[in-house]
């Protein structure tokens, strides 16, 4: 790593002299650079990742992966030990890939908190290291820029964007996908590079996002990708709010009422549970509770209330995520839903609004309705 780093140094102050022996200063640096109080090694580089890659496949070491967008939450460290106790080597991503936000949608105020992320991690790290029953640790983080993962140039987050991406129809254009048209071609695009760059034996994903998760399986069985995929349960809050980095633009007026997504899978659920496989039965209880509870708030004054708009409440097929009429019970479905909490009306003085002045915040949530039968 260190003699290529240093080559491409020279191509790039094409001279030698002081601009040089910082070249090698900042190589030194980049070949060493760890989590502060941890072996947690940075890596910025595709070149330093295949570099610290080749020795582990040599030593048929298992690497797992573990993708996020950083903003570390339970969530994410739930995959994180999931992914130690079956992998010698656990590689974290913490990349905001632009290409996955729509062109509205929130990637300047994203929550980007590497300082806390990296103490995150490394605490984490000596809690892995302390548990015997872990196959392995955190090795590193890859922790990239955007000209490092669009060696071509970013290509751009419009609908009509020309590049090199990874598409696949007609999965991403359903729920998350008819409001958000670009999101899974980035996911998906990005997920085909991480994986060729970190080569992963085991890559893991949250349930949270579960179309997420039907599209990289897809991704991973029609590109014959030598990758298995590792699902992990959602984490919630004890009210039942699933952890979202987004949570933090709610504020806590809306974050109170947040819960709505969750209450509302939970009732649809539970007609399930009761023997109910038609769509009507199962999700009029959910739009029972979404209306419910808009009600309920719109009765309030503008400066208690929350408003929210549902995006859409779902019941699909788990392998497809296209809706369906009936759940079959050997298979069984995927109740899902976004909502959009609205900016609270009327801010009280000294209201904590959320990150960034609390935007719109879509939130996402999903149940698996489990086979009822055998097969
Ligand atoms: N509550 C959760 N439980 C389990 N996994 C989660 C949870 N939240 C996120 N993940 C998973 O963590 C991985 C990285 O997700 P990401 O960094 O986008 O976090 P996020 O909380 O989903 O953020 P966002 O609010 O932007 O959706 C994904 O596989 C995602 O499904
Ligand atoms: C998988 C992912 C890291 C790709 O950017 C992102 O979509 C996420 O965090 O879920
Ligand atoms: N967790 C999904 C990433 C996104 O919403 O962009």
């Amino acid at each position: 790593m260190f003699a290529h780093s240093i080559r491409s140094g020279l191509g790039g102050s094409r001279a030698f002299g002081r601009p040089f022996r910082r070249t090698i200063a900042s190589a030194r640096r980049q070949a060493s650079e760890t989590i502060p109080s941890s072996p947690i090694r940075i890596l910025r580089t595709v070149d330093a990742v295949r570099k610290w890659r080749k020795p582990q496949y040599l030593d048929h070491r298992i690497v797992g992966l573990v993708p996020t967008m950083g903003a570390l939450h339970e969530g994410h460290l739930s995959l994180i030990r999931a992914a130690a106790r079956e992998s010698h080597h656990v590689v974290i991503s913490t990349y905001v890939n632009p290409a996955q936000f729509g062109i509205k949608e929130d990637l300047a105020s994203y929550p980007v908190t590497w300082e806390s992320d990296c103490k995150i991690l490394a605490e984490l790290d000596r809690e892995l290291a302390d548990d015997g029953g872990n196959l392995g640790r955190i090795s590193a983080v890859f922790a990239p820029t955007t000209p490092e993962m669009y060696p071509s140039g970013f290509p751009g987050q419009e609908v009509d964007s020309k590049g090199s991406f990874v598409v696949l129809t007609p999965i991403s254009d359903l729920l998350e996908g008819g409001t958000r048209p670009t999101f899974f071609r980035g996911v998906a695009t990005v997920c085909m590079k991480l994986f060729n760059i970190v080569q992963p034996e085991k890559v893991y994903f949250g349930q949270k996002d579960v179309q997420q998760t039907v599209v990289i399986r897809k991704m991973i069985k029609d590109f014959m990708l030598p990758t298995e995929v590792v699902v992990g349960p959602t984490v919630r809050e004890s009210d039942g709010l699933a952890l979202s980095s987004r949570n933090v633009y709610l504020g806590q007026r809306r974050r109170r009422v947040a819960t709505v997504l969750h209450h509302a899978l939970k009732t649809a659920e539970s007609k399930y549970l009761e023997g109910a496989l038609d769509r009507e039965t199962i999700l009029k209880a959910a739009n029972a509770i979404a209306s419910d509870t808009l009600n309920e708030q719109l009765a309030l004054t503008p400066e208690k209330r929350v408003k929210f708009e549902v995006d859409y409440i779902s019941l699909a097929d788990p392998f497809t995520m296209e809706e369906i009429t009936e759940v079959d019970p050997k298979i069984g479905g995927i109740l899902s839903c976004a909502f959009k909490m609205l900016p609270v009306e009327s801010p009280q003085p000294g209201e904590d609004l959320g990150h960034s002045g609390g935007p719109a915040v879509r939130l996402i949530d999903n149940i698996v309705l489990k086979p009822a039968v055998e097969i």
